[in-house]
C-alpha cells in the first residue's frame, strides 16, 4: 500500500489518496473520525485546536461501508481556512497589495523548516514552508493510519499509543493486564498517561512552559498485539519492518529518535539479560520468556508484542522567541511567533500509533498480497497456525 497527502495548513483542505488496499474491508467515515478526535485532544495545545473539528470526507474508494478496492480519497477540512482566504488565495494578488496581506515571514523560527526550507526552494517569504512543514499535516496521516488500525483490528491485531515522558516527568512503565485497559486508561487522560501521579505533574511541567513562553518534549510509546511471526525480511535493507517503523517514526513533525524494546539501555547490559528465551506450546507456538527485544528479531516481527518508543523535541515556535536573523536585512531578530502549541507530545502519541499501524498494515498486505480482504483474513490465520506448528 502507499499513500500521498497534499495540503497547507491553513489552505482549504489536507487530502490523502491510499492505494492498494484490498476490496470487501469494512470502513465507515465514523472509523477515521475517531481516531482524528483523539488527536486533537490532550493538554497543552494551542488555540487552533479550538478552532477546528476534524472530520473526514470520503470521496472515493468506498460504497455501503466497504471497500472497493479502488484508491481511497480522504479529506479533511481546514475550518481555519475561512480567516486565511486572503493570506493564503490560490490566485496571484494585485500588484499593489502589500506584502502584510501575504503575512510574509522574513525571520526564521531556530528549529523549524524556515530557514532551510527557503534556502532549498527559493522561498524568501518563509510562510510557504511553514505552511506545508506544520504538523497540520499529521491530520490526514492520521486518517491514513486509522484505516491501518482498522485493517490491523479486524486481523486481530490491536495498537495502542500512549506517553512515557513529558518535560523530564517520567511516568511508571503501565502494568495491566490486557492492551484494551492500556488503551482505554491513556484515552481517559488528558496528557494520554497511563500513571495518575505523573499525569498531574506532566500537566503542571506543560502549564508552566507556557507561562515562561516556552515548549517542552517528551516521550511516547506504541505498543501492537497479536501480529502474526515472520512480517518483515532480514534479506534486504528496505525490506527490514523494524526499519521502516524507525523511519516512520522519525517522519513525525519534531521526532528525533527511536528505539525498540529496552532501547538504548542495551548498550549497558550483557546478552543475557537482553535476548529472549524461545519455548514453546501446543495452544500459543513459539514464544519468548520476555520482551526485551520489543518485538523484532533479522527485521521480522517474532510474534510478541510490539513496543517502539519515540522522542519528541519541544516545539521550535517559542513565545519568547530565541535569537534569529531576519533575511531582508541580515540583521539580528527573534524569530518571528506564530500561533504555538506549548507541547503537542500527548497528540504524538496518536501520530506514533497511525504511523507504525500504517507500516504494519503496508508490510502484511505486501507479504500476503491479496485484492479481497475475505482471502486476507483466510491467509492471516493460515500464517499464524503455520507458525505455530512450524
Ligand atoms: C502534533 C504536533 C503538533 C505540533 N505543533 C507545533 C506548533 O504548534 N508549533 C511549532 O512550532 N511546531 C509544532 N510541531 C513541530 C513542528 O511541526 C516541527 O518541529 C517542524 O515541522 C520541523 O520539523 P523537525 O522538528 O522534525 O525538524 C508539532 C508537531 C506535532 C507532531
Ligand atoms: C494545526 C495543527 O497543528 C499546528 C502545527 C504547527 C506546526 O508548526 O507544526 C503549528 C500550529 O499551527 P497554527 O499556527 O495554525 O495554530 C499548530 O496548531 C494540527 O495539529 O492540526
Amino acid at each position: 500500500m502507499r499513500y500521498l497527502t497534499a495540503g497547507e495548513s491553513h489552505g482549504p483542505q489536507l487530502t490523502t489518496i491510499i492505494e492498494g488496499l484490498p476490496a470487501g474491508m469494512p470502513l465507515t467515515s465514523e472509523d477515521i473520525n475517531y481516531e482524528l478526535a483523539r488527536r486533537q485532544k490532550g493538554h497543552g495545545r494551542g488555540r487552533r485546536m479550538q478552532i477546528e473539528k476534524d472530520t473526514v470526507k470520503i470521496a472515493g474508494g468506498v460504497r455501503h461501508g466497504h471497500t472497493l478496492g479502488s484508491p481511497l480519497a480522504l479529506v479533511v477540512e481546514n475550518n481555519d481556512w475561512k480567516h486565511w482566504t486572503k493570506i493564503m488565495g490560490i490566485e496571484p494578488l494585485e500588484e499593489n497589495e502589500a506584502d502584510e496581506v501575504k503575512r510574509k515571514v522574513t525571520r526564521p523560527r531556530p528549529g523549524h523548516a524556515d530557514l532551510v526550507g527557503g534556502i532549498k526552494y527559493g522561498h524568501r517569504d518563509m510562510r510557504n514552508v511553514l505552511e506545508r512543514s506544520s504538523a497540520r499535516e499529521t491530520t490526514v496521516r492520521v486518517a491514513a493510519g486509522a484505516v491501518a488500525k482498522k485493517l490491523l483490528s479486524l486481523l486481530g491485531i490491536e495498537v495502542a499509543g500512549h506517553v512515557l515522558e513529558i518535560g523530564g516527568i517520567k511516568a511508571n512503565p503501565p502494568i495491566y493486564q490486557n492492551i484494551k485497559e492500556l488503551q482505554q486508561k491513556t484515552e481517559n487522560s488528558p496528557v494520554r498517561v497511563f500513571d495518575e501521579t505523573a499525569e498531574k505533574q506532566m500537566m503542571e511541567a506543560i502549564d508552566l512552559a507556557k507561562k515562561n513562553g516556552d515548549s517542552i518534549g517528551g516521550i511516547v510509546e506504541v505498543i501492537v498485539e497479536g501480529m502474526p511471526a515472520g512480517v518483515g525480511s532480514y534479506v534486504h535493507y528496505d525490506r527490514k519492518l523494524d526499519a521502516k517503523i524507525a523511519r516512520a517514526i522519525v517522519s513525525i513533525n519534531a521526532f528525533k529518535g527511536v528505539e525498540f524494546g529496552l532501547g538504548f539501555e542495551m548498550a549497558r547490559i550483557p546478552g543475557s539479560q537482553v535476548h529472549d528465551e524461545i519455548v514453546w506450546d501446543k495452544e500459543d507456538g513459539y514464544t519468548r520468556r520476555t520482551n526485551r527485544l520489543g518485538g523484532f528479531e533479522g527485521g521480522m516481527s517474532t510474534g510478541m508484542p510490539i513496543v517502539v518508543r519515540g522522542v519528541m523535541k519541544p516545539i521550535p515556535t517559542l513565545y519568547k522567541p530565541l535569537q534569529s536573523v531576519d533575511i531582508e536585512t541580515k540583521e539580528p531578530f527573534t524569530a518571528s511567533i506564530e500561533r504555538s502549541d506549548s507541547c503537542a507530545v500527548p497528540a504524538a502519541s496518536v501520530v506514533a500509533e497511525a504511523v507504525v499501524a500504517w507500516e504494519l498494515a503496508s508490510a502484511i498486505t505486501e507479504q500476503f498480497s491479496s485484492d479481497r480482504f475475505d482471502e486476507l483474513e483466510k491467509i492471516i490465520a493460515e500464517q499464524r497456525e503455520y507458525a505455530r506448528k512450524f
